[in-house]
């Protein structure tokens, strides 16, 4: 069981009567990488929270990193746990600067850049600023990015704690298709990395899913239509049932297209 980095079973979480999710079984291991596809509001956010710790589920038990939610101290958990998302995006004050949003990351605080931090942290925001392509970009504040910079800037800052698991909500919304295919390689090198965390992708487009994620679950109306390796599930019937639409799946290499059928 040592391996299972996310382990939910029997989960709903309810909110004023309406079901969010309901009786989602899913476990991550280690070496895995997820992609959470489905159509808006289909609860892939909720999903993502759950496995953050950043909710607690109405029924059913979620573990993360061997941490049963409920009975753990969530302030320990989230710092092995990194997060990128468009609502912490908008915690972070216009005014700091690029690579303090990285570094920050290593104290669990947003916005305090005048703090002084360690020379290493420093040099290993820069590093991972690189790796994501916006190194040119660590003086500026943060309020004077484009949506691609600052996604980028958020995923670096979601890797700077060195974190066991990393969650990306919609990390290619409101990209370029240039600025899309340049961050879906990057997140495919990432994913190819036997040494990056066990990872999972929250999208609304297969065309999003870099090459070197391994499992899929498609989620509809807070239930799973289907869960497992991405080849087996990515099928033109389970994305059709996902998203409510006859829909037409094209595979090009190790890429994936879909569009309605005509
Ligand atoms: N606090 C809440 N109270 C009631 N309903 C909620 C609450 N939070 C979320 N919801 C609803 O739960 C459903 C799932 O939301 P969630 O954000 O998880 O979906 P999503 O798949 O991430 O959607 P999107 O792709 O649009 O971001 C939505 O219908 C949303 O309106």
């Amino acid at each position: 069981m040592d391996d299972l980095v996310i382990r939910m079973d029997g989960v709903g979480v309810r909110r004023g009567g309406n079901a969010l999710v309901s009786d989602v079984n899913w476990s991550v291991e280690l070496d895995e990488r997820w992609v959470v596809l489905g159509p808006n509001g289909a609860g892939k956010t909720t999903l993502l929270k759950l496995a953050g710790a950043e909710l607690h589920p109405s029924d059913g038990t979620v573990d993360v990193l061997g941490e049963r939610m409920g009975r753990t101290n969530v302030f320990e958990l989230r710092p092995r746990i990194g997060l990128s998302s468009a609502a912490l995006g908008s915690r972070v004050p216009g005014d700091e600067l690029v690579r303090d949003v990285v570094v920050s990351a290593g104290y669990s605080v947003l916005g305090r850049w005048r703090e002084e931090y360690d020379e290493m942290d420093t040099d290993r925001a820069t590093e991972l600023l690189d790796l994501l392509g916006v190194a040119h970009l660590a003086d500026r504040s943060f309020g004077t990015l484009s949506e691609g910079e600052r996604k980028r800037t958020l995923i670096s800052r979601a890797l700077m704690t060195d974190p066991e698991l990393l969650l990306l909500d919609e990390p290619a919304a409101g990209l370029d298709l240039g600025g899309r295919e340049d961050l879906v390689a990057r997140l495919s090198a990432l994913a190819m990395d036997p040494e990056a965390p066990a990872s999972v992708l929250v999208t609304h487009h297969v065309e999003e899913i870099p090459p070197g994620f391994t499992h899929a679950l498609l989620l509809r109306e807070g239930t799973t239509v289907a869960q497992g390796l991405l080849e087996d599930v990515l099928t033109e019937d389970n994305l059709s049932k996902t998203f409510d639409q006859d829909l037409e799946l094209q595979r090009s290499g190790d890429r994936y297209f879909a569009r309605r059928r005509a």
